[in-house]
């Protein structure tokens, strides 16, 4: 049987950074060559970075990427690396404008390509063929679909090439896979981690090889970018859906694997629309690699290492030094300061204490004891002698003098960041996010909210973990336990917790889930076994609260219904029951 040895790039690039992409490229080229590699895969567009929006629409974006291709084999060629065949995800352009509907505005002239290089050239081209236009994606917005599958005839070995959605879809490319009779097929992806999602996505890996009876080399990028976080773990699985490579979630990685292939099936007739292009590369000699499989850890380490690999790449691709972040002694801001120390470490970090009238005492000291815990840059700015004033200029009293509070904490926020450049980060979970429950303009100001996507009750189960995780370290837990062990309060006046006004957690994050994950209607939730006046007053504050989320900082996507592109509504809305 021909033998191939693959590699598999986990990149991370940078939406529009077609220099560094491509230097991460070349790195990942040179660690394949050393490696004695025959073929080198990127995930999806791993040259322009990914999801790129509506830039997929700006010709001269296009031609930069386009240009970016020949650029890059020619550095490839020129880096001695010019046997190494590299398969590439770009976007392509600009073509023939499709007409969206009957209107005359175009606004897709870009394909979603993956092209292989060798020796210095372009030796083909693949054009994305399904276009996911559902969840976070829009793609069939931007892009014009391919329609012709291509396969490489390489050492006899003949090798198709998909990209992502083309995967999820019977029909199209993937029928002509099984066709063509394919020994290996490559599948380049921007696949978004959400939890669970490893568990679709390696059984469609396996069933699509078994299907089709072909190894399957699947390449995800890795990587955040604004609210979406690309976890890698690329995979690879034989026809009879053995696991043959696994390359590790969260960090960049070259995957370097042999695969014995069957040769290309000679007496197969060639299916229309089906591009075949031979390629030669050396023959190598030496010993085969040793299976390479990395195991997943567990629920919630995935998930907080979703969350600190989304924090971090926003911090930094966006050019912060550091973060800064109202520290009150509760859970979410606990688990906030403990995420940015993990993403870009404690000295990065600056947590302030603002107590007002009414701020317990242990608000202080645990904020005081999460500080010291982590590590991180710590001041104290009280707030009631800038409450006071506009308190009493405006005569408020009740929720609008509430309110100030937190505004001003806003405003400390936003000056400390303005005058050192920190990125402020919000602090609200995704329980407060869907009722509402955040004075907009205060504890709402911010540019990034890492807890956007988290459910209260599983902040807490975060918390937890992160703390057992140091302590079977050795280290100190970051996060106080009596932040965990309080009733959780906002502190706006004496004595005030969340269950005044909002039912308990385990109640309302359950009712959340079926509101918001599942889309059930108000009928079908209190079906579920909850009471019915809770469920109408719950849903009323979710309806009520969109114009709220639509204001609000983006935040690292974890679940399969996110606030922001996956789930889509008016504010405006007058439900009929
Ligand atoms: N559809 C719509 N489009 C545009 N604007 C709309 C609107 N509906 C209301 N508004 C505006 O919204 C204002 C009310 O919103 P907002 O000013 O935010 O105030 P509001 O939502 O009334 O009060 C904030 C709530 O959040 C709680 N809170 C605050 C701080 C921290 C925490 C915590 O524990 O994390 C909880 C606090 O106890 C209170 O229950 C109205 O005055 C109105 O101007
Ligand atoms: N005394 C305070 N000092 C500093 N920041 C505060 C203070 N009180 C509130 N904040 C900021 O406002 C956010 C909203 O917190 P609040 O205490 O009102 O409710 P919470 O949702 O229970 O959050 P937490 O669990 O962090 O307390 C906090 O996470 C924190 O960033
Ligand atoms: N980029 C894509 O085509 C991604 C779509 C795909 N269903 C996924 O989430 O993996």
């Amino acid at each position: 049987m021909p033998r191939l040895r693959l590699a598999l790039a986990q990149t991370n690039p940078i939406v529009g950074d077609l220099a560094g992409n491509a230097e991460q490229v070349l790195d990942a080229a040179r660690a394949a060559a050393a490696a004695g590699a025959d073929i080198l895969v990127t995930g999806e567009m791993a040259l322009s970075g990914y999801p790129i929006e509506d830039l997929a629409s700006r010709p001269g974006f296009l031609a930069k990427c386009r240009d970016a291709v020949p650029t890059l084999a020619k550095r490839l060629q020129d880096a001695g690396l010019g046997d190494l065949v590299v398969i590439v995800g770009h976007p392509d352009g600009p073509f023939e404008p499709r007409l969206l509907g009957t209107s005359s505005a175009p606004t897709a002239i870009a394909q979603n390509c993956a092209s292989v290089l060798q020796h210095g050239h372009t030796k083909a081209r693949y054009a994305k063929h399904h276009l996911p236009n559902y969840s976070v994606f829009d793609e069939y917005r931007v892009f014009i679909p391919g329609d012709e599958l291509l396969v490489l005839r390489l050492r006899g070995v003949d090798v198709a090439v998909i990209v992502c959605e083309d995967l999820w879809r019977d029909g199209g490319p993937l029928g002509r896979v099984l066709e063509a009779d394919a020994g290996l097929l490559v599948v380049l992806n921007a696949s978004p981690f959400e939890r669970d999602k490893d568990e679709v996505r390696l059984p469609l890996v396996t069933r699509r090889a078994i299907e089709t009876n072909t190894t399957v080399a699947y390449v995800n990028l890795v990587g955040g970018q604004d609210d979406l976080v690309f976890d890698g773990d690329s995979v690879v699985v034989d026809g009879t859906g053995d696991i043959l490579a696994r390359a590790p979630q969260f960090v960049e990685h070259v995957l370097v694997i042999d695969l014995d292939l069957e040769p290309a099936n000679l007496g197969v007739e060639l299916p229309d629309n089906v591009r075949r292009v031979t390629l030669t590369v050396p023959e190598h000699s030496g010993t085969r690699l040793d299976r390479d499989v990395a195991t997943l850890p567990d629920d919630r380490e995935q998930l907080w290492n979703a969350l600190v690999l989304g924090l971090r790449d926003y911090v930094d691709k966006n050019g912060f030094s550091s973060v800064a972040l109202g520290l009150s002694g509760g859970i979410d801001s606990a688990v906030c300061a403990s995420l940015a120390a993990d993403a870009i470490g404690a000295d990065r970090v600056f947590g302030v204490s603002m107590p007002s009238r009414w701020s317990s005492d242990h608000s202080r000291s645990d904020a005081d004891d999460t500080a010291e815990r982590i590590g991180l840059h710590y001041s104290v700015e009280p707030i009631a002698d800038l409450v006071l004033p506009i308190e009493h200029q405006l005569d408020l009293t009740g929720v609008a003098a509430e309110n100030v509070q937190a505004r001003v904490r806003g405003i400390i926020l936003m000056a400390l960041s303005n005058a050192h450049g920190h990125l402020v980060l919000t602090t609200g979970n995704k329980t407060e996010l869907s009722v509402g429950y955040s004075t907009m303009y205060g504890d709402s100001v911010g540019g990034f909210a890492p807890l956007k996507d988290v459910p209260k009750l599983l902040v807490w189960d975060l918390a937890r973990w992160r703390n057992e995780h140091a302590a079977s370290l050795g280290e100190t837990p970051p996060i106080p336990e009596s932040s965990i062990a309080k009733p959780p309060s906002a502190e706006l006046r004496p004595g005030q917790t969340d269950q005044d006004s909002l039912p308990p957690y385990e109640v309302l994050d359950g009712i959340l889930d079926a509101y918001i994950t599942n889309a059930l209607g108000r009928e079908d939730v209190a079906a579920l076994g909850f009471d019915e006046e809770t469920v109408d007053f719950v849903v009323g504050l979710v309806d009520r609260s969109e114009w709220k989320r639509r204001q609000g900082a983006i935040g690292p996507k974890i679940s399969g219904m996110a606030f922001g592109r996956d789930r889509r509504l008016p504010i405006t809305y007058r439900p009929s029951h």
